[in-house]
């Protein structure tokens, strides 16, 4: 049953694709999927990785993105959409949790949920999310010692952990940097430069920063919205569209909400809704009833 209910990809196989492509030239890019069917849709899409975002983890259960959301929640999701890509799926842990040693096992909490790796950031408990004013950021060594905690908490040496300073918006760019070398040095894999204002910052934090970087293209936010080929040209590694498919989706689903109480019926709308045969192709119908015709006895007959 090769791929159904879950990918045949190990966890050990997808940090290797990771490591992989955070050292290939090419830039790493990962939508964040907002539900494990979306991470099915951006495999088929062609990207390379998947991200689970912790305003969407928040947002998908109607709560703000302010250190709301526990360790098992964030945990359970990144499990559920893991395994249903062969794409290493990187995940937002926050501050990890609490304290070093909750990072430590924020860690080994995500590692056994199958993910390719997570990002730590150095802000200060409760976090706010990072294009908001008023969010404060812990002395660079509480940082870390936090980090510190992650990463001898690994087992897999390929889990990577990301550093995230949120440190631009609040000390200013060049702090931001010492911190993300002092990151670098307490043994992070990346560096996530969370609210640069635009191409002038990343270029700085390219020149002055040795291991892989990671750019958040979120919009409506402080940073200018930067194709991904020309965050690659500047030699960044990796770029995030955390929160673009729940944006869309949320956008489409209230349009159509508003117009099915207007006009009674949806009847206006199909040609914008996702089709029951695509939405069988992306579920792989065909596989299941392949696999065992005597338990999935259904037909694909009778759709509109
Ligand atoms: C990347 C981020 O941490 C997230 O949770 O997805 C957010 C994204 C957003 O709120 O747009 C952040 O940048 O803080
Ligand atoms: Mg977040």
């Amino acid at each position: 049953m090769t791929g159904l209910i879950t990918s045949d990809v190990p966890a050990a196989d997808k940090r290797t694709a990771l490591r992989a492509g955070l050292t290939s030239g090419s830039i790493v890019r990962l939508p964040g999927a907002f539900n494990p069917l979306t991470a099915t849709l951006i495999e088929e899409v062609g990207f390379e990785g998947v991200y689970v975002s912790g305003a969407v983890v928040s947002a998908d259960l109607a709560l703000p993105d302010i250190g709301l959301t526990t360790l098992s929640e964030v945990t359970d999701r990144s499990r559920q959409i893991a395994r249903v890509t062969s794409l290493p799926t990187l995940v937002d842990a926050d501050t990890g949790f609490g304290e070093p040693m909750n990072a430590a096992r924020t860690i080994t909490h995500l590692e056994e949920a199958g993910v390719a790796g997570c990002h730590l950031e150095d802000q200060v408990n409760p976090k706010r999310c990072g294009h908001l004013d008023g969010k404060a950021v812990v002395p660079a060594a509480d940082m870390v010692r936090r980090l510190g905690a992650a990463v001898g908490a690994r087992r897999d040496e390929n889990f990577v952990i990301c550093a995230r300073t949120d440190a631009r918006g609040i000390e200013g760019l060049d702090a931001a940097i010492d911190r993300a070398k002092a990151y670098a040095d307490a043994g992070a894999d990346m560096i996530f430069t969370e609210a640069l204002a635009d191409e002038a910052e990343f270029e700085a934090f390219r020149k002055a920063v040795d291991v892989p970087l990671l750019a958040n293209m979120t919009e409506f936010g402080k940073s200018e919205l930067i194709p991904a080929r020309r965050l690659q040209d500047i030699g960044y590694n990796a770029v995030i569209y955390p929160v673009t498919t729940l944006r869309l989706a949320m956008f489409a689903a209230e349009e159509g909400l508003r117009e099915l109480a207007a006009e009674g019926t949806q009847a206006g709308m199909l040609d914008r809704m996702q089709h029951r045969s695509r939405l069988y192709e992306l579920l792989d119908y065909e596989g299941y009833n392949a696999f065992d015709t005597s338990l999935f006895n259904f037909t694909l007959e009778g759709g509109a």
